[in-house]
């Protein structure tokens, strides 16, 4: 996507400054534009576990240049898996991490010490460019919906949609996955209007969701996250479009915390709730999400302050609760199938079930 007319991706790599990695520092925005520059793999590690570079697809290409990084070091078979899991541990829920780096180590085991360094660049480029292209074909398929409900509501009439946390460009290597079809609809010359859940308590909406769509000119409204079931009780919701960190073979999602919420509200109010996702946040070796699905627990200080910028244009972190105050802080959810209206994917439009993704991937259709 642009930030103003330059066109940018999440990651990339400068080969005339010793193939270094660059990233935005999402903790940064939407107060500073600040590009980290990355040479180590425990830089990479800090930098996903502090989530200054987040959102499940971004955060597994990201592991896969910091491999690289790591065998600029050590290209041994030791270092290279000891590598591989330190980065794959950096965070629990998103199965494109552990995804990126199995494929990092399929493509790079085989190969002797002295080519892994160069092939390791190659497969997360090819990671990169795979995720750019995917999330492009989620805008398009996920457009169908949009472009559904606005023939519905009839000529000039505004698509209303919700969404929750950050899925977009900034989450992923470029387009974003919730956001890819409202990018699109936006760009097609459609009316949409987006509500913003803030979505506390990293505030990934109001920083990071506000922030994109206001740069790209999509109206939106930001909104506590509280607010949603009450929008779609009063009609003001047309459809409801989320990411997702992990969807299991039965079409189980985990996603941001609070967007089972969400998707309560919506299936009581009868809207549409669609989830948006590449095929590598899919996990085929699980089923059951409530069971199966490792949910991160963040640092309770996340909920016990919040960080703004004051008037003056200072960028401060403050205290919500009283000292003595405990907070916990689960960082996902899982949403039941039987809440998803559908899945948005690279392939297509499908149900929420082991049927609706065989059908669109019968490469991993049970046998
Ligand atoms: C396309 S991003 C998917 C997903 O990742 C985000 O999690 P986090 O901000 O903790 O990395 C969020 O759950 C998004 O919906």
């Amino acid at each position: 996507m642009k930030i103003g007319n330059i066109p940018y991706r999440s990651v990339w790599v400068d080969q005339d400054d010793g193939w270094s990695v660059h990233i935005f520092d999402q903790t940064r925005l939407p107060w500073a534009l600040d590009i980290l520059r990355l040479t180590e793999r425990d830089q990479v590690a800090q930098a996903i576990r502090s989530m200054q570079v987040r959102g499940a697809p971004l955060i597994g290409a990201v592991a896969a240049y910091g491999l690289a990084l790591a065998l600029r070091v050590d290209a041994s078979d030791a270092a290279m898996e000891r590598d591989a899991a330190l980065l794959a541990d950096t965070r629990p829920t998103a199965i494109n991490l552990r995804w990126a780096i199995e494929r990092m180590q399929a493509r790079l085991r085989p190969l002797p010490a002295e080519a892994r360094v160069a092939a390791a660049y190659d497969e997360a480029g090819r990671i990169c460019d795979e995720d750019a292209a995917q999330n492009e074909a989620i805008g398009r398929h996920g457009l169908s919906l949009i472009q559904e409900i606005a023939a519905r509501r009839g000529e000039g009439a505004t698509v209303n949609i919700l969404t929750h946390c950050n899925a977009g460009w900034i989450a992923t290597v470029d387009w974003g996955t919730a956001l890819a079809p409202i990018y699109m609809a936006h760009d097609s010359g459609l009316k949409v209007h987006v509500w913003v859940d803030e979505t506390r308590p990293r505030n990934q909406g109001a920083a990071l969701t506000a922030w994109e769509l206001g740069s790209h000119g999509v109206p939106h409204t930001v909104v506590a996250d509280n607010a949603g079931g009450h929008l779609m009780q009063h009609g003001s919701v047309d459809l409801v479009i989320v990411g997702t960190d992990r969807v299991t073979r039965g079409g189980d999602v985990a996603n941001k915390i609070g967007t089972y919420l969400k998707a309560l509200a919506a299936h009581d109010n009868g809207v549409p709730f669609w989830v948006a996702l590449p095929s590598t946040t899919i996990d085929w070796r699980v089923t059951d999400g409530l069971t199966e699905i490792p949910i991160e627990e963040r640092a309770g200080a996340e909920v016990t302050s919040v960080t703004g910028q004051t008037e003056d244009g200072r960028v401060e972190t403050v205290r919500v609760t009283p000292p003595g105050s405990r907070a916990a802080n689960p960082a996902f959810d899982v949403t039941p199938a039987r809440l998803v209206t559908g899945l948005i994917t690279e392939r297509g439009l499908c149900a929420a079930s082991q049927l609706g993704l065989a059908g669109l991937f019968p490469e991993h259709a049970e046998a």
